[in-house]
């Protein structure tokens, strides 16, 4: 069976792994060549981004520098988008995952196979819940998951890295790595979904602890602890919520290899910083320094901190309570290392 790959999402991120799959489709017989790519249309200078990808081959607001392969086809219609599609690839920050899961309900083949590389959760009136579980409740389709420590500049400069696919059925796991796999991007698949997206979701929020406490100039022992009192929070809290998480997993490139990449290079470090030294509003900032680009790490903070007031669970879980409050509660920053 040839299988065809649909992108949605074309962010900072989607764009790199647009170049990862445009070059990975050619390489096997068992892929269509063409990958479309749903763009969230935006008018640049004038002109339709999809129609500048389109022609220079290059994402000039997300990705700018880079050039992706011809294959991919920007489309700025979802449903037409995927409509051909037996893998989906999807990349949108998480904010935005369930208008485009209701705009592709009913409209997604049953054969279809799904990978989500969206770090962040969906918080719901009685809890919380999975990106994958959402696209698979909501288009009767199976999702594995993929996360790993991957600045996507890095990514799409073709330096070294690692990167973890989780999957539920195996032949999926092996199906989405022959369209990520390079010698440059290595993956390993593991038998974990929940434990690849929980760690995802969870390093967000730590990696804004890790620019609070660079804003701060406390040096690198402060940050290595963080790092460490963050991944024992990520463990615990995800084997609280599912005891079938493995400890392996926050071994793995999603674990603590993201951890420490996002708490030395990536956004919401970078911004946490700059609230500790400009003063000003993480919304702010976020406007300010990222051009477009999402921050998750605030959001999901607070998504994190409703969950753990309604369990009573806030004492359990001091950094992730704290760095909740420094962001919403405007705590001053020097209690990150207060109040843990
Ligand atoms: N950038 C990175 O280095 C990495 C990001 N990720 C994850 O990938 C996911 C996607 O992030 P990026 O590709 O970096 O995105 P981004 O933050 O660079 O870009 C924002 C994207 O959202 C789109 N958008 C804006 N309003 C929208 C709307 N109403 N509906 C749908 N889309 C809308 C924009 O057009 C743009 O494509 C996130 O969960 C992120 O945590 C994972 C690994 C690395
Ligand atoms: O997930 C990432 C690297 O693996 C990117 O993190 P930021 O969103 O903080 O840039």
């Amino acid at each position: 069976m040839v299988e065809k790959v649909a992108l949605i999402g074309s962010g900072n991120w989607g764009s790199s792994v647009a170049k990862l799959i445009g070059r990975n489709v050619q390489k096997f017989d068992h892929f269509d060549t063409e990958v479309k790519m749903w763009v969230y249309q935006e008018q640049i200078d004038g002109r339709n981004l999809t129609d500048i990808i389109n022609e220079q081959h290059e994402n000039v607001k997300y990705l700018p520098g880079i050039k992706l392969p011809e294959n991919v086809v920007a489309c700025p219609e979802l449903v037409e988008t995927c409509k051909d599609a037996t893998m989906l690839v999807f990349v949108v920050p998480h904010q935005f995952v369930s208008s485009v899961c209701k705009q592709l309900k009913g409209k997604i083949p049953p054969n279809c196979k799904a990978i989500s590389l969206i770090k962040g959760i969906e918080v719901q009136e009685d809890g919380f819940r999975l990106i994958t579980d959402m696209i698979q409740d909501a288009l009767g389709i199976r999702s594995c998951m993929l996360s790993g420590a991957n600045i996507a500049t890095e990514v799409a400069e073709e330096r070294f890295c690692e990167t973890t696919i989780g999957y539920r059925n195996r032949a999926d796991g092996e199906l989405f790595r022959d369209i990520f796999h390079t010698p440059q991007f290595r993956v390993n698949i593991i038998e974990d979904v929940v434990g690849v997206e929980m760690c995802g979701a969870l390093k967000n929020i730590i990696a804004i602890g890790g620019g609070l406490v660079d804003g701060l100039k406390l040096g690198a022992n402060t940050k290595a602890a963080i790092i460490r009192i963050g991944l024992y929070e990520m463990r615990k809290f995800s084997q609280m919520f599912y005891k079938d998480v493995k400890d392996e997993t926050f071994f793995e490139s999603c674990g603590i290899a993201d951890l420490v990449t996002t708490c030395a290079g990536g956004r919401n470090r970078r911004v946490a910083e700059a609230h500790v030294t400009t003063g000003k509003s993480f919304d702010q900032l976020e406007i300010e320094m990222l051009n477009g680009q999402k921050l998750q790490g605030t959001s999901t903070a607070k998504d994190m901190y409703n969950i753990l007031t309604k369990k009573g669970l806030c004492d359990e879980f001091p950094l992730m309570t704290t760095i909740y409050r420094i962001c919403y509660e405007d705590l001053p920053p020097i209690r990150i290392v207060e109040d843990i």
